[in-house]
């Protein structure tokens, strides 16, 4: 089969993109298509596969498989892809307009410099905390703000939110020597979480600035997570290092994303996506 495909990236988190308004995937296929992609010996080379397919209740939609071929409920670098892409090839001609993830239907609004998409901001919706929205095991109706969480004798302290996808936020004293090659795979797989956990290891440097690397359910480390930076803004105001609707910097390892949580409860995220590549995958 002759799949045609474009490669993109969020701030060094890759994909690659069929668009399955123009080329139609069967469903039986999508884990193996997307664990293949994923392969960089004998495919592409990603973080996994993301369909950008047509909804009836968005004017687009995306759906995430992780390297694993896992299937994911959202994802924010995808989400700034698919708007780049919905905006560049005529999906859509407004500057904003609306995405559906399997999480929910976001708002996405394009700035447009030379008729490229130079910066997209998502509205990524209510964060959810409550223990059983994770899912975290345990008392369902509380939130989990500094738990303490040991594993393999690190004594370490979570805060979990859910952004449509979970993830277990772990404030560290310094970035560099957080403990990411050692924890992240034993974390996602805990059995505390039972859908698994994205996993992420932030260093406030001030209230409006954060550093943060991360273990992705499903794919391991990669350069940025969207909905992980929106999940570190939130844990870090719930912890009371950052203020509520104030702009936060998240330093990731691929570039940075502007996050702010705002009185409305709604998370904002701000941040560029690229074009990689554009060809044929031979399956
Ligand atoms: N890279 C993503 C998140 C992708 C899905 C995640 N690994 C999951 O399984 O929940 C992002 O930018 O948000």
């Amino acid at each position: 089969m002759e799949i045609p495909f474009i490669k993109m990236h969020g701030l060094g988190n890759n994909y690659v993109f069929v668009d399955t308004f123009e080329f139609n995937l069967a469903e039986e296929i999508l884990p193996a298509l997307a664990r293949k992609v994923s392969d960089v010996y004998t495919g592409i080379g990603s973080d996994g596969l993301i369909l950008i397919h047509p909804s009836d209740q968005a004017e687009v939609g995306m759906r995430i498989f992780n390297k694993d071929g896992s299937e994911g409920r959202n994802c924010g670098n995808g989400l700034r892809c698919v708007a780049k892409y919905a905006y560049e090839y005529g999906i859509v001609k407004d500057t904003s307009f609306t995405i559906e993830a399997k999480s929910g239907v976001v708002d996405a609004s394009v700035t447009v410099e030379a008729k490229k998409v130079s910066s997209i901001t998502i509205d990524m919706g209510k964060p959810a905390l409550l223990r059983s929205q994770i899912p975290m095991a345990g008392e369902e109706k509380e939130q989990v703000v500094a738990e303490s969480f040991q594993v393999s004798h690190h004594p370490l302290e979570l805060t979990a939110v859910s952004m449509g996808n979970p993830h277990g936020v772990f404030f560290v004293e310094d970035i560099q020597t957080a403990p990411l090659y050692e924890l992240g795979p034993i974390i996602t797989e805990d059995r505390r979480f039972p859908e698994g956990i994205n996993v992420e290891f932030v260093e406030v440097v001030s209230k409006d600035e954060l550093h943060f690397r991360v273990w992705e359910r499903g794919s391991g480390v990669t350069q940025a997570c969207g909905t992980g930076a929106c999940a570190a803004g939130v844990a870090s105001v719930l912890n009371g290092y950052s203020d509520k609707n104030s702009e936060i910097l998240v330093h990731l390892s691929g570039g940075d994303l502007v996050i702010r949580w705002d009185d409305d409860d709604r998370v904002w995220m701000t941040g560029p996506a690229d074009i990689i590549a554009t060809g044929t995958f031979y399956y």
